[in-house]
C-alpha cells in the first residue's frame, strides 16, 4: 500500500461507460455473431468463427474485467454448444475460457499498435484468440474422441490456423463499423480504446480536512474533450450545510455535483486530477452504489429516475434491491413519503401525479435509503414560481429538521438562498467565490460576474446601503427585508 500525502498530484483516468455498457455491447455483438454463425458465409473456402470474432470486438470495445470477459465467453460457448455439430461440443466451455483470457489480455495490456490511423490490435486479437481457443477445442476433441495423431497434426491443427487467419481478416471488419456505431450513438468520445483505467486500490488516500464531502484540487476533463470542465476546485461541505452552487450555463455545476456523487469520473469516464472524498472515502476507491447510499442524487430530468408504475412500487424498488425486509420497506416508505407530503399515495399510479408530485416521489425514494447528503441538479427548471417556493420550503425543512446536508445547483437564486448557509459561484470550471450567500453575492456584484442572477431584493439592499442605511442581516427574501426595514424604521 502506497500512502499519498498530496492528492493534488493524483491523476485518475477511466474509459467512459456505465456499469453495464460491457454487457449491452457484448449481448448485441454475440447476437450478431450467432446470426452470422447460422448463416455461415465462408472466407476463401474456410468458415470463420464468427462467435470468437464478435466477442473479441465486444471485449476490445468495452474493456471489461477478466471476470466479465469470462462471462461473455461462457455465453458464447453456450450458444456454440447448442448449435455445434462437433462430436464433443462441451469442449467450447474450455476453449472459450482460454479465448476470454487472451482477448482480455489484448484489451488491457496490448497497445493499439497503429499504422497511421489504423489499429492492428483487432487483427491480432482475432488471430491469437481464435488460435488459442481453437487449439484447446481440437486438443480436447482429440483426447475425448480419440483422433489419430497424424490427422490431428497434419489435418486439424493447420485447419485451426486457417480459421484463425480468417478471423484475423473479419475481426477488423466487425470492429471498426461497431466502434463507429457506438461512437455515433454515445457521443464522439464514447469508445476510448487508448485510455488505460487507473487503479487506486493500492493507495492510501486521506481526506485533508473535515466535511461530509471534501473536494481537493479537483480538475476534470470529459473523455475526448480538450478543455477542463472543472479546474483546481477546493471546497468542503460540512454536515448540515445547505450549499447552493450557481453559475452560467456550462460553468461546471452539474460536473461538480456529479463529482460529489462519484459519477464523475466513475460513470462518465475521462481524466480527474486531485480527489473528492465523500462520506470519508475517496470516490475512486468506492463503488457508485456504495456512494449512492450516502449521497442521494435528484437529476434535473427527474422523470428518468422513475422506473415503476405505482408510488408504492417506486418506493420499494431500490429498497428491495438492497435486501430490506417487507416490514422495513413499508416503514421506510411511509416515513419518506410523509417527509415530502405524499402520505397515503402508495396505491396511486405515477402517471396520475403532477410534475411536482413526481419530483417529490423521486426525493422520497432517495430519502428512503437514508442518505447523509441530498444533491439536486437544477431541480426547478420546469416549475412555476409557486412550485419553486413550495419545493425549497420542503428541501429547507429536510435540511433543518432532519439534519440532511443539501447541495443544490441553481440559477433561480431568489427562492433558494433564504435556506442556504453556503453559496458557491462557478465560472467556466473555476470556483470564483465561496462563502455565505452575502459574501458571494457581494463578489458577484463587485466583479460583475453573473450579477444578473442576484435576487432583486438583495440589490435593493445594496442601493439602500449606498444611501447610508445599515442592516444587520442580508435581504435574502422579501420577509427578511420587511423585518430589517421595520427594525431600522423603529431605530432598533
Ligand atoms: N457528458 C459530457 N461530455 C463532454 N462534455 C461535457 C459533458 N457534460 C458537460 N460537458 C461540458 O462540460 C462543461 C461544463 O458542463 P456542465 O453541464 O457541468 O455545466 P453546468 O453549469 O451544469 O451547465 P448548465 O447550467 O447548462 O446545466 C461544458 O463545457 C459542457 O459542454
Amino acid at each position: 500500500m502506497q500512502k499519498i500525502d498530496d492528492v493534488s498530484t493524483l491523476v485518475f483516468t477511466k474509459a467512459r461507460g456505465g456499469k453495464f455498457r460491457w454487457l449491452t455491447i457484448s449481448t448485441l455483438m454475440l447476437a450478431i455473431g450467432m446470426l452470422l454463425h447460422l448463416v455461415s458465409p465462408s472466407v476463401f473456402g474456410f468458415t470463420p468463427n464468427w462467435m470468437i470474432a464478435t466477442y473479441c470486438v465486444a471485449i476490445l470495445l468495452t474493456k471489461p474485467s477478466y471476470r466479465q470477459c469470462i462471462g461473455i465467453c461462457m455465453v458464447a460457448a453456450l450458444m456454440e454448444v447448442f448449435t455445434s455439430k462437433a462430436a464433443f461440443p462441451y469442449g467450447n466451455f474450455f476453449s472459450e475460457f482460454g479465448g476470454a483470457l487472451v482477448a482480455g489480455f489484448f484489451a488491457h495490456s496490448v497497445p493499439p499498435l497503429r499504422v497511421g490511423r489504423f489499429s492492428l490490435r483487432p487483427i491480432l486479437t482475432g488471430f491469437v484468440t481464435t488460435l488459442v481457443s481453437g487449439f484447446i477445442f481440437v486438443t480436447i476433441l482429440k483426447v475425448v474422441v480419440g483422433i489419430p495423431m497424424p490427422v490431428y497434426l497434419y489435418g486439424i491443427l493447420p485447419a485451426v490456423a486457417m480459421v484463425a487467419a480468417g478471423n484475423a481478416a473479419i475481426t477488423p471488419f466487425l470492429y471498426f463499423p461497431a466502434r463507429h456505431l457506438f461512437q455515433t450513438m454515445n457521443g464522439e468520445a464514447a469508445v476510448d480504446e487508448d485510455v488505460k483505467d487507473s487503479d487506486h486500490s493500492q493507495l492510501i488516500l486521506k481526506q485533508s480536512r473535515p466535511g461530509v464531502i471534501s473536494i481537493e484540487h479537483l480538475s476534470y476533463t470529459y473523455p475526448g474533450m480538450e478543455g477542463e470542465a472543472l479546474h483546481d476546485i477546493n471546497l468542503a461541505v460540512e454536515k448540515g450545510d445547505f450549499l447552493v452552487v450557481t453559475g452560467a450555463n456550462g460553468a461546471g455545476k452539474t460536473s461538480l455535483l456529479m463529482a460529489m456523487a462519484g459519477a464523475v469520473p466513475q460513470y462518465y469516464g475521462g481524466t480527474m486530477k486531485g480527489m473528492v472524498f465523500t462520506g470519508g472515502k475517496a470516490v475512486t476507491q468506492t463503488s457508485i452504489s456504495d456512494l449512492a447510499s450516502k449521497v442521494g442524487v435528484i437529476l434535473s430530468d427527474y422523470s428518468a429516475q422513475i422506473v415503476t408504475l405505482t408510488v408504492g412500487e417506486e418506493m420499494a424498488f431500490t429498497l428491495e434491491n438492497h435486501g430490506y425486509s417487507p416490514e422495513e420497506i413499508k416503514k421506510r416508505s411511509k416515513e419518506a413519503l410523509a417527509k415530502v407530503r405524499l402520505t397515503g399515495l402508495e396505491k396511486r399510479e405515477v402517471s396520475t401525479l403532477s410534475g411536482g408530485q413526481r419530483q417529490r416521489l423521486v426525493v422520497a425514494a432517495v430519502l428512503a435509503e437514508e442518505p447523509e447528503v441530498l444533491i439536486f441538479d437544477e431541480p426547478t427548471s420546469a416549475m412555476d414560481p409557486e412550485g419553486i417556493s413550495e419545493f425549497y420550503e420542503m428541501v429547507g425543512r429536510l435540511n433543518r429538521e432532519n439534519g440532511l446536508t443539501v447541495v443544490v445547483a441553481e440559477h433561480h437564486l431568489e427562492a433558494v438562498l433564504p435556506y442556504a448557509n453556503r453559496f458557491a459561484l462557478l465560472d467556466r470550471g473555476h470556483l470564483l467565490s465561496e462563502g455565505t450567500p452575502e459574501q458571494v453575492m457581494k463578489f458577484m456584484m463587485n466583479h460583475q460576474v453573473y450579477a444578473n442572477a442576484i435576487p432583486d431584493i438583495y440589490k435593493a439592499q445594496l442601493v439602500l446601503e449606498e444611501e447610508g442605511c445599515h442592516f444587520e442581516k442580508p435581504f435574502l427574501s422579501v420577509s427578511d427585508a420587511q423585518a430589517s426595514i421595520a427594525r431600522a424604521v423603529k431605530g432598533e
